[in-house]
């Protein structure tokens, strides 16, 4: 079986590096002149996955915004994975999830496990019950091939409160994930399964991403104020493996097929001169 990492290398190879983000907020539907219901939801995710989904490497329906619509928000999700994956794109559940390793192994199986109709190729998780403790989902994604990406430094201004916190090795808490990270992707080739979130807002804070051999998915472009110039200075040397991901600065260019394609080719090409 293809690891995530390998499969992850080759889309982003094949069709280049951006990741786009499912994100239906209510001002979006409004603004696609959508009602703010399940009707609403179901147009807006499946357009955007007829203009992408055979096109950019990764999709990252975000659950939140289909999680407020209850169980039918969630069947919109999983027909939402099940198309993206089956035009070729490889799909990020932004999910989120973090809980004692006995309940993270519920999470890993809703999300990482094949026979779930929630299974995505990988999902973001929060590390804050420990790295340790999100072990299962780690096992399950390597077992399935896929991938998780671990928050490290996010793009939210609150973030560094917590982030930046020194322990007493003297490490921030964000380099402690970082290098407990950067050890479960050690040797892997082309590139490790396992992610981490870092946020193309947050400027050159000094921590080191050189032995991290995984994708750096790099939200806060677009919307949140971050250009694809401040690439460099966050990612420094670590550039290579850096994945580009954008919501609303693309979904805003909806409700036409040909106008998402167009915002998302746009802003793949600024990342790739950007990128270098
Ligand atoms: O640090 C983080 C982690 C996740 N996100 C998520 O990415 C998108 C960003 O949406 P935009 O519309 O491009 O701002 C959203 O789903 C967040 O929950 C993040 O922004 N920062």
């Amino acid at each position: 079986m293809e690891t995530f990492g390998k499969r992850l290398a080759e889309a982003m190879d094949k069709r280049g590096r951006l990741c786009v983000g499912i994100d239906p907020h209510a001002a979006l539907l409004t603004r696609w002149g959508l009602t703010d219901d399940i009707a609403g939801l179901e147009r807006f995710a499946h357009t955007v996955v007829e203009a992408l989904a055979d096109r950019v490497a990764v999709l990252k329906p975000q659950s939140a915004f289909f999680e407020r619509f209850g169980s039918r928000g969630i069947g919109i999700l999983e027909s939402t994975i099940r198309q993206s994956r089956e035009a070729g794109a490889l799909v990020l559940l932004d999910v989120k999830r973090g809980d004692i390793g006995s309940t993270m192994a519920a999470y890993a199986s809703a999300y990482l496990d094949p026979s779930s109709s929630l299974c995505a190729d990988a999902i973001t998780v929060s590390p804050y019950l420990g790295v340790g403790s999100l072990r299962p989902a780690f096992d399950a994604a390597a077992a399935n091939g896929g991938g998780v990406f671990v928050l490290g430094l996010t793009s939210n201004p609150e973030g560094p409160s917590v982030q930046h916190a020194v322990a007493k090795d003297k490490r921030t808490v964000a380099q402690t994930v970082i290098d407990e990270i950067s050890l479960l992707n050690a040797g892997a080739e082309p590139l490790g399964s396992f992610g981490l979130v870092i946020g193309a807002t947050i400027g050159d804070t000094g921590h080191d991403l050189s032995r991290v051999n995984g994708p750096l998915l790099a939200p806060g472009l677009g919307a949140q104020g971050a250009t694809p110039s401040d690439l460099r200075s966050v990612f420094g040397e670590s550039l290579r493996t850096v994945l580009p991901s954008y919501s609303r600065e693309v979904l805003a260019a909806g409700p036409g097929v040909a106008e998402l394609r167009a915002a998302a080719d746009r802003v793949a090409a600024d990342c790739e001169t950007a990128l270098g």
